[in-house]
């Protein structure tokens, strides 16, 4: 936790286990740009987290210096007890979406998968059914909507059965509707994985039903608080840089720009 005044401390589901990931002290950087400074936090395990923060503030330099990909300038990061490091099994990956090249429309998707997971085929099988794709799969990868797409994604990720699930972006180019239903998808997921997620995301309001804290760099500075110590309209402004409202009604709350 840091020190954010007033505000509530997130939950730390089993505060007796072990964090999944414990940042102590973090600064990273590219070149002499920091994007963050002197972070100490921890994920709880099976927590669902949300990752936010304004374009280009380092939410996935973060996610990948929990892979092992960017060393920290200073202080320490522990995945499952253990240095983060290049490598590990265990952690399933959705980067940020990207065009896919053209050459990739044509093939099955299930060819994908399987190019990128030799000799795994039960495990492909397994992560398949959990996002409930084994027909997506077979369909020629430029058929499908981005919602099917981001499904087989997913299920790219969860192959071996993860314990923390890196999520850059899942729900970019998605409609409201689709994006509904990946979060609902990924919740029930974690949950029967019991692993942990750390989902990035520049719209809040999805996951504000589903996420048991939110990891928040503003400034350079990493937080750590409970999803509703975000819902206030002056630390909102802080983390998307310009002014924002909350507004509830009808037993839902609903960030939207102040404009
Ligand atoms: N390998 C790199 N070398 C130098 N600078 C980099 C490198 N990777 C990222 N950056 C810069 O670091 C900053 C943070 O990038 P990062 O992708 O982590 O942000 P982000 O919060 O994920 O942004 P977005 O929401 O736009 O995806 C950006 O200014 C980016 O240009």
């Amino acid at each position: 936790m840091t020190d954010s005044p007033g505000e509530e401390r997130a939950p730390q589901a089993g505060a007796a286990a072990p964090a999944a990931v414990e940042f102590a002290g973090v600064t990273l950087a590219h070149g002499r740009r920091r994007l963050v400074e002197d972070a100490s936090f921890g994920l709880a395990q099976g927590a669902f987290v949300g990752l936010f923060g304004a374009n280009g503030a380092g939410k996935t330099t973060l996610m990948r210096s929990v892979l092992g990909l960017e060393r920290p300038r200073a202080g320490r990061i522990t995945v499952f007890d253990a240095p983060a490091r290049p490598g590990r099994a265990g952690i399933g990956i959705l980067p940020q979406q990207r065009q896919w090249p053209a050459a990739t429309l044509d093939l099955a998707a299930i060819a994908l998968l399987e190019a990128a997971h030799p000799g795994q085929g039960p495990a492909i099988g397994a992560a398949l059914d959990l996002v409930d794709g084994q027909a997506l799969a077979r369909r020629r990868l430029g058929a499908l909507s981005g919602g099917e797409r981001q499904r087989l994604l997913l299920a790219q990720a969860l192959v071996g059965a993860p314990r923390l699930l890196l999520l850059d972006e899942p729900l970019a180019g998605l409609d409201p509707g689709a994006q509904v239903q990946i979060v609902a998808l990924i919740d029930r997921i974690r949950r029967q994985l019991e692993a942990t997620v750390l989902f990035s995301a520049h719209d809040l309001n999805p996951l504000l039903g589903v996420m048991d804290a939110a990891l928040w760099i503003a400034a350079r500075r990493v937080r750590l608080d409970a999803p509703a110590a975000l819902l206030r309209a002056d630390v909102l402004d802080g983390l998307y840089g310009a002014r924002m409202q909350v507004i509830s009604g009808e037993g839902r709350v609903v960030v939207v720009p102040a404009c």
